[in-house]
C-alpha cells in the first residue's frame, strides 16, 4: 500500500503588478500659533502655542501597473500631503508606504527613476533658461542615453507640438506651453508611477484636452500607474475609472467612478431643447429648474420619475431634443460628503 503525503499548499505569490501599498498612513504638522499684531507676536515670544494638524488620518489602498485613479477631496482635505509621502518629499508620521518595493522616504536613485512628481501649480523648469536647458539637465540627471532622449522627444513632440517653443526662455511661454514642458520634462526618464497634483490647473480647455490625452497615451503605452488630482472633473472622468475620495485626512471612497455615480444624488437631469421659449415657471410642474435660457432648459428630476416627466414633458411641450444626464460628478461629491459646491474651490 501506497501513502500519498499531502501536498503543502503552493507559496503564495507576491503580487508583482502590485506598485503602490499605502497602509494606515498619516501625517501631523505641529503648527505654531501666534495672536495678530506687536502683542501676539510678545505673546508667543514668551510662550510659545503649537497646534497639531492632522492632515493624513490612516490612509490605506493598493494600486496596480497600469491603474489610472482619480484622487479627489475638498481643499484642505490632504491630497498633497499624501502625494508628498508617496513620492518621498515628506516623511510620514506613521504607517507604510511602498511604491515599486521602495519605501519612498529613502529617495534612492532606482526609486526617483521610477516615479515622476508633477505639481501644476510649482515649476521645476528653469525659468531664464529655454525648456531645451531643463530637459538637457534632466538627461544628465537621469542618465538619459542620446538616442533615447531623441526618440522621447519625437515621441512626446507629436502629441504636444513642442517644436516651437523649445528654444524659447521659459518665463517667456504662456502657461499652457509651460505646462507642456513641464509634463515633458518629469516624463523623459520614462517613470512607471506618475503623481500629478493639478496638471492642467489654469489651463484652457483646448489645452485641457491635450494635456488630458498626453497622459491617456503615455499611460498606455508604459503601462503607468497613475494618481491625478485635479478641480476639473472632466480630466478624471477621462482619465480614471477608480476613484479614491479623501477628506478631513481620511479616505471616504473607493471605488469606480460608476459606483459613485449610481451611489449619487438620487437624481438624473433632463435636458430640452424647445422650439418655442419658455420660462422657469411653465417647467416648474416638471422638477427643479435648473436652467432655464429661452430654447434652452434642464431639469433635476428624481431618478425614479425620470420616465414619467419625460412623457409627461413631451406630450405637453414642443421638445426638438430631450437627454437625461446623471448629474455632473462634482455635485454628486459634494452631496456625499456635505461640500454642496462640490470640489470646485
Ligand atoms: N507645512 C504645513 N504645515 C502645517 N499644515 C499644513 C502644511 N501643509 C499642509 N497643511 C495642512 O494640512 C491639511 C491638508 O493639506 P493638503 O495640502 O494636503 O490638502 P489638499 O487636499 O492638497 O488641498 P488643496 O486641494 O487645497 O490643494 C490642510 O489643513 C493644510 O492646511
Amino acid at each position: 500500500m501506497t501513502s500519498t503525503a499531502p501536498h503543502a499548499p503552493p507559496p503564495a505569490q507576491p503580487d508583482r503588478d502590485l506598485i503602490v501599498r499605502v497602509r494606515d498612513l498619516r501625517k501631523q504638522y505641529d503648527v505654531h500659533e501666534k495672536d495678530p499684531g506687536f502683542l501676539g507676536s510678545l505673546r508667543a515670544f514668551v510662550r510659545r502655542q503649537t497646534r497639531t494638524v492632522h492632515a493624513v488620518r490612516g490612509v490605506s489602498f493598493d494600486l496596480h501597473a497600469g491603474e489610472v485613479i482619480g484622487f479627489l477631496g475638498p481643499n484642505g482635505a490632504g491630497k498633497t500631503t499624501t502625494l508628498k509621502m508617496l513620492s518621498g518629499l515628506l516623511h510620514p508620521s506613521g504607517g507604510e508606504v511602498r511604491v515599486g518595493g521602495f519605501e519612498p522616504r529613502r529617495r534612492q536613485t532606482a526609486f526617483l527613476r521610477t516615479i515622476t512628481l508633477v505639481m501644476g501649480q510649482k515649476q521645476q523648469l528653469l525659468w531664464d533658461l529655454p525648456a531645451l536647458d531643463s530637459f538637457r539637465v534632466n538627461q544628465a540627471v537621469y542618465e538619459i542615453p542620446d538616442d533615447q532622449f531623441h526618440a522621447t522627444m519625437r515621441e512626446f513632440d507629436d502629441v504636444l507640438n513642442l517644436g516651437p517653443i523649445l528654444r524659447k526662455q521659459v518665463r517667456k511661454l504662456s502657461l499652457g506651453e509651460r505646462m507642456k514642458c513641464e509634463l515633458a520634462a518629469a516624463l523623459l526618464h520614462r517613470p512607471k508611477v506618475l503623481f500629478l497634483d493639478e496638471p492642467t490647473i489654469g489651463l484652457d480647455v483646448n489645452m485641457q484636452h491635450n494635456v488630458r490625452e498626453f497622459i491617456r497615451a503615455y499611460n498606455e503605452r508604459e503601462r503607468a500607474t497613475v494618481i491625478l488630482t485635479s478641480h476639473y472633473m472632466a480630466d478624471v472622468t477621462a482619465l480614471a475609472r477608480r476613484i479614491l475620495i479623501i477628506d478631513g485626512g481620511a479616505i471616504r471612497h473607493d471605488g469606480d467612478l460608476a459606483d459613485l455615480t449610481a451611489r449619487g444624488t438620487g437624481r438624473k437631469t433632463i435636458k430640452l431643447q424647445l422650439t418655442r421659449p419658455i420660462t422657469a415657471e411653465a417647467l416648474a410642474p416638471y422638477g427643479d429648474v435648473i436652467r432655464a435660457d429661452g430654447l434652452d432648459a434642464e431639469l433635476s428630476v428624481p431618478r425614479a420619475d425620470v420616465s414619467a416627466r419625460a412623457a409627461a414633458l413631451l406630450g405637453a411641450l414642443e421638445v426638438a431634443d430631450l437627454t437625461v444626464e446623471d448629474p455632473p460628478i462634482e455635485d454628486v461629491i459634494g452631496q456625499l460628503f456635505g461640500h454642496p459646491e462640490g470640489t470646485q474651490p
